[in-house]
């Protein structure tokens, strides 16, 4: 078999050569152009010309694809297989992938022999052999687990940090504590949730961890309230005078989820006369630095200054940019995690959350952790006893949510998939199911889409041309149409324009010119010029003055900017789930993909349900829902073992 030579990325100038055996696997759909020449490429920048090598490392490529920190290679054959079946048909965004009519079977595909393999990557020049291997090498093998090294560094500053966290808890003033939760956790609270502020109160790290509803976001309010009485008043500081007020930095992902986070505390903060606090993204907390995206302002030589630092949606964080929070943190500051851990993860690399969790309730965690969710005694006697609560808070009781809904996110989560379905076709209130009989979706199957769609529509334009920016953010969150794809019959493109058809039928108006009066908009680029992040959602109002302007934000709080300054925007009639993640909506339709996508997964389909905080509607296949309840996504890491 000679090499074979495909376009890459569509440039059919640039021809692609692999060699014999990674060009077997581009051939089989395995591996992609990218895959293979990043492989190549280490080969030649290490001399290293073993070509079983070069195929691990572009396996472990391949692995951040799909959001893996490494490879596991005792899995990779069962990996790949599943894999490449699920991809059947589908390109990925990351490059070319060959794939011929006569490719080779996956089963017949020429696997190394594990023993050789493994000794070839252990003396190979490209590869680093375990922890302790040499730290200038681009690739590493720690037990099974190949990475590419700044994957494997990331991951053991996580590692590191959690543990220094872990080993010594802060003191606290106790009595002060114990007044503090008694004042904002009264009696019949929710006792996890109480758990949650004594927990960040005396440990470094805390992750809080629960379904919508569950009082994620009213537990962080009164978390910061506890910590400033406990550690700002007299009593944090005895006969020091006037003490520091406490330094409290919110967090988020995205822009949109630091404003939905910003406006909800302050709302339960003024409830509770506690002050209010300023939320941002985390880019924007490290300090972004033009042209870099690794890179911050603060980090481990110029630390921020904060005493806690509370990150909402940390679900949504990759690996590499939790690593650059946790350097930048002070040693001695409060690090409050919040998330809904079932949610999807990044769209990058890594699924800290969920990894976190898993380790620190884990045997590996557990040394250090005891009792880590069955603790609930926050009294003083557990803490005379030097007893560490815990630093899981996992929240299980649903304050808000519709118990459909509830029952329907639980049934998701838990694998159970004749149940989703059930629960889907019994319907209610809260849940709609449009089944279809296959995976064609006709605009005439979805009448009801259609007038949410239209109704929401129309009240975002009505608003918008009265110049009104409150009410037409408020109409914008009213619906929200969500796919799993870019583009196909079940994908952005074809439902967005679909939905702007039906808005414009409803309103009689047709847009034109580059911002039409009533258009929603998605910011795609965070800009620092007008602190708009990636994911922003907006409305293009009558300024009233001939002109136009773009009102983003939470309706309590918009923010104007002038078209002109904008940066990158783009329609938004529909969104992906990814897209979606960081914020709800009061209605919420989901088109799914055949049950055949290597996109739908569980975690997809939770994400979506969980986006509606009145009513979820589903459109597909019986056989698109088992598939994706049947289907949690699996991201290779090395935070949920020992080393
Ligand atoms: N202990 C409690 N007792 C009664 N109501 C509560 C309690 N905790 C939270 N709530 C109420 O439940 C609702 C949901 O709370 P909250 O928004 O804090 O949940 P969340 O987990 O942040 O949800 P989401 O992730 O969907 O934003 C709110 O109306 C809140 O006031």
């Amino acid at each position: 078999m000679s090499a074979i030579t495909a376009e890459i990325d569509g440039d059919p100038r640039a021809p692609w050569r692999a060699g014999v055996l990674l060009g077997e696997f581009a051939r089989a759909g395995v591996l992609t152009s990218a895959d293979v020449s990043t492989a190549e490429r280490l080969g030649r920048l290490t001399g290293e010309a073993d070509e079983t090598v070069h195929l691990a490392a572009a396996l472990a490529v391949r692995a951040l694809r799909s959001g893996s920190a490494c490879v596991d290679l005792r899995d990779v054959r069962t990996l790949v297989a599943e894999d490449v079946t699920d991809d059947a048909g589908t390109s990925s965004a990351a490059g070319f992938r060959a794939v011929d009519d006569d490719a080779p079977a996956l089963v017949d595909l020429p696997w190394p022999d594990d023993a050789a393999w493994e000794s070839a990557l252990r003396r190979s020049p490209m590869v680093a052999d375990g922890v302790g291997g040499p730290p200038d090498r681009p690739v590493r093998l720690v037990d099974h687990r190949l990475y590419l090294d700044r994957y494997w560094r990331d991951e053991q500053v996580v590692r590191a940090a959690v543990e220094e966290r872990l080993a010594s808890p802060l003191p606290v003033d106790e009595p002060a504590l114990e007044a503090a939760l008694t004042r904002y956790f009264p009696g019949g609270a929710d006792d996890r949730q109480r758990l949650a502020a004594a927990t960040a109160a005396r440990s470094r790290l805390t992750v809080l961890t629960g379904g919508p509803g569950t009082g994620k976001t009213t537990t962080v309010a009164r978390l910061v309230a506890t910590l400033r009485d406990v550690l700002d008043g007299p009593a944090a500081q005895p006969g020091a005078g006037t003490p520091a007020p406490l330094r409290v930095a919110f967090c988020a992902p995205t822009g949109k989820a630091a404003a939905r986070l910003q406006e909800a505390v302050d709302t339960e903060l003024a409830r509770l006369g506690a002050g209010s606090v300023h939320a941002t993204t985390i880019h924007r907390l490290l300090g972004s630095r033009p042209g870099s995206r690794t890179r911050f302002r603060h980090d481990r030589t110029n630390r921020l200054p904060h005493d806690v630092v509370v990150m909402d949606e940390a679900s949504m964080v990759s690996l590499p940019l939790l690593a650059r929070v946790l350097e930048a943190l002070r040693p001695d500051a409060r690090l409050v995690l919040v998330g809904d851990r079932h949610q999807l993860a990044s769209v990058e690399v890594g699924a800290v959350l969920g990894d976190l969790v898993d380790r620190l309730a884990s045997p590996v965690g557990a040394a250090r952790v005891p009792d880590t969710l069955a603790d609930l005694d926050t009294g003083p006697d557990a803490a005379a006893a030097g007893a560490h609560p815990g630093a899981v808070v996992e929240l299980v009781v649903r304050h808000r949510f519709g118990e459909e809904l509830g029952a329907l996110a639980d049934a998701i989560n838990a694998g159970r998939a004749d149940d989703a379905l059930a629960l889907l076709r019994a319907g209610g209130t809260h849940v709609e199911f449009v089944e279809l009989a296959d995976d064609v979706v006709r605009e005439t199957d979805v009448p009801q889409v259609r007038d949410d769609v239209a109704a929401a529509g129309s009240a975002v334009t009505a608003a918008a041309q009265a110049g009104d920016a409150a009410a037409a953010l408020t109409a914008l969150g009213t619906h929200r149409l969500l796919v799993a794809h870019r583009r196909g019959p079940a994908g952005v493109v074809r439902w967005a324009a679909l939905a702007q058809g039906w808005v414009a039928e409803a309103t009689g108006l047709r847009e034109t010119g580059p911002w039409p009066v009533g258009r929603p908009v998605l910011v795609t680029t965070n800009d620092r010029t007008t602190g708009l992040s990636n994911g922003d959602t907006g409305v293009v109002l009558d300024d009233g003055e001939g002109g136009v302007v773009v009102a983003f934000g939470e309706p309590g709080s918009p923010r104007l900017v002038r078209p002109h300054r904008l940066p990158a925007v783009e329609p938004v009639h529909a969104m992906t789930v990814h897209r979606a993640q960081g914020s709800q909506f009061t209605h919420v339709s989901v088109v799914l993909p055949g049950a055949d996508s290597p996109l739908l997964t569980r975690e997809l389909l939770y994400t979506a349900v969980t986006r509606a905080q009145e009513l979820v509607r589903v459109v597909g296949t019986a056989d698109a829902v088992r598939a994706a309840v049947s289907r949690p996504v699996r991201r290779a890491s090395g935070l949920r073992f020992a080393r």
